[in-house]
């Protein structure tokens, strides 16, 4: 970013551990992919493969070296993983995530309705090979309504013993499931059980697909808190929420809650 006499709050530099944003492609044309991690490589730490477009997209090879080269790590999106397990074909997506060399894999139980601990599992195998993120919270708003806020702590707790490196919590390219209601509220009860708890902020990441939600999590975390599913042309406006350079968080205070 340009050098500025302002006081803004702090960010770390890349490769970081706090501070994350990960962008979604729901298969964006090829030369609007590069273009944006071009312009903005400085601001992007992952690029997330959508749920299942990994498989329908074209060009996806050309994207990941494109990301290797600006030092963007990239994952696909859980529901994928999710198929695989569906279709009893855990060993094909191993395979599947081995040939494109992927890094980090995303282990989630959102549509699939199998119960953490079964989830738990698979974290702990993944994890023996790869960084795994996982994912709680449901994708069905019905049922997420019936996902209390210490179910949610209890199976957060649960990956992370099992060998999540992160916990993203669900709220979908819509910003209307998982940690959300249906309108595109955050379920505060579950928000506030979470960060009151001894679990390190920088360990989870919050999706946030909207600047509604994006202002949510930045002004109750603070600026370095992890954002997922941020769409392609959102990533400098998400900065600037980070660093107060936007009406929505202008009195951003620089005091960071529980980051370590
Ligand atoms: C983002 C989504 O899924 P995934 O986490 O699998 O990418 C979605 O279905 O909106
Ligand atoms: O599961 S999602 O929405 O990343």
């Amino acid at each position: 970013m340009t050098d500025t006499i302002l006081n803004l709050p702090k960010r770390e530099g890349k490769p970081r551990q706090k501070g994350l944003t990960i962008l979604i492609d729901n298969g964006a044309p090829l030369t609007l992919f590069m273009d944006t991690i071009r312009s903005a490589s400085a601001y992007i730490d992952f690029v997330k493969f959508g749920w299942g477009t990994s498989l329908v997209t074209h060009f996806l090879q050309e994207k990941i070296n494109y990301l290797r080269e600006h030092h963007i790590e990239f994952f696909f999106g859980g529901t994928l993983f999710e198929k695989f397990l569906e279709q009893d074909q855990i060993e094909a997506y191993y395979n599947y995530c081995k040939t494109y060399q992927c890094d980090y894999v995303e282990i989630s139980n959102g549509t699939v309705p199998i119960a953490n601990h079964e989830k738990a599992r698979f974290i702990e195998a993944f994890a023996r090979e790869f960084t795994v993120f996982s994912e709680v919270g449901n994708k069905d708003v019905a049922q997420a309504e019936h996902q209390d806020s210490s179910e949610w702590l209890e199976n957060i707790q649960e990956d992370l013993e099992a060998g999540a490196n992160k916990v993203i919590t669900e709220a979908r390219e819509s910003g209307t499931s998982g940690m959300c209601r249906g309108d595109g509220n955050v379920r505060q009860d579950i928000f506030e059980q979470i960060i009151d708890s001894d679990i390190p902020l920088e360990r989870l990441i919050f999706e946030a697909p909207t600047k509604r939600l994006q202002t949510f999590f930045i002004r109750q975390g603070g600026a370095n808190v992890n954002l997922a599913n941020i769409a392609l042309s959102d990533v400098i406006s998400v900065e600037t929420l980070r660093l107060g350079l936007r009406s929505d968080t202008f009195g951003l205070s620089f005091v960071e809650k529980n980051v370590q």
